[in-house]
């Protein structure tokens, strides 16, 4: 898929990854509205996106993925903005074992809000051109993690949801690839805040300092040319880029029928 006259959608676009897939698909030619919380961040992104390669190729639109209205309100702006969206990246997450409830709810609701409300932008059966879909999981929902059960169970679930949809996706002929990117530590603030975002297993923030330091971190510049190449590669549907500190490979999943 080329990304010229494309339109994406970047959920937690302001900050870390989502800046890095943000800034990735406009270099490639993407129009792109970014969603987010933090408004102020992502007005700082925008500027510099518009000086570097003009303001029409990008729309923020303030949005919280809990939010069902303010998920279909800014999905509705960004079709009518830029004529309909080929693109989601459902990036938006946070790691808090204090607050898991909210956790859960933006980690993996807010992807299912925000895949269940963009399918009649994007479905073919219901007029919209297909595309794909980028979920950001983690390394973390390929196996357990320890430190943050609650966020792990979130990520467990984006993949197995990525992985539902893609088979859905085929079997409904929506037109519409379903993938995910895997990463382990990458610097980012949601990476910088763990040590207060640990909860009742707290104890355990000198394992987490041991993994990081056995497993290094990645720039989120990695993951984002890992999306890119999940959004570009049209033979890529229900796949999951594993991203580690010095390599990135695809996942096999065990059979289970
Ligand atoms: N940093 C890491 O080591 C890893 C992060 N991830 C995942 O990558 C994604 C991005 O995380 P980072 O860039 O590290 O975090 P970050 O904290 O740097 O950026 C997260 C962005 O999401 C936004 N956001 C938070 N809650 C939101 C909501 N309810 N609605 C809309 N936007 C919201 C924030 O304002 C921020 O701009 C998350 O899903 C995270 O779980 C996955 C693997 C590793
Ligand atoms: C504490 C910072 C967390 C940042 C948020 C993340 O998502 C980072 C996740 C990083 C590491 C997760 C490691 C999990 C390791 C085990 O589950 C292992 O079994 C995973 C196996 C994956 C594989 O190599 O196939």
């Amino acid at each position: 898929m080329a990304l010229n006259g494309k339109t994406a959608v970047v959920t937690g676009a302001a900050l870390g990854i989502g800046r890095a897939i943000t800034e990735i698909l406009v270099k490639n030619g993407a129009k792109v509205a970014l969603l987010d919380v933090n408004e102020a961040e992502a007005k700082t992104l925008k500027k510099a996106l518009d000086k570097q390669y003009g303001q029409e190729n990008t729309l923020f639109v303030k949005c919280d993925v809990e939010s069902e209205e303010q998920i279909k309100a800014a999905l509705q702006t960004t079709a009518d903005t830029f004529g309909g969206i080929d693109i989601v990246c459902n990036n938006a997450g946070i790691l808090n074992e204090g607050e898991w409830e909210k956790t859960v709810s933006i980690n993996l609701l807010g992807v299912i809000r925000v895949t269940y409300l963009v399918l009649k932008h994007m479905n073919k059966l219901s007029g919209g051109r297909g595309g794909v879909v980028v979920n950001t999981a983690s390394m973390a929902g390929l196996g357990p993690f320890l430190t943050c059960p609650a966020y792990s169970a979130t990520k467990h679930g984006v993949v197995g949801f990525t992985r539902s949809m893609a088979l859905a996706s085929i079997v409904s002929d929506y037109g519409i690839r379903f993938n995910a990117v895997c990463p382990g530590f990458v610097q980012t603030d949601l990476m910088d805040n763990i040590p207060n975002n640990l909860g009742q297993f707290s104890h355990l923030a000198d394992i987490e300092k041991e993994m990081v330091e056995k497993m290094g971190t990645i720039h989120p510049s990695v993951v984002a040319e890992c999306v890119l190449e999940l959004v570009t590669d049209e033979r890529k549907n229900g796949d999951h880029l594993l991203v580690k500190s010095n390599q990135k490979s695809y996942v096999t999943f065990p059979e289970v029928l």
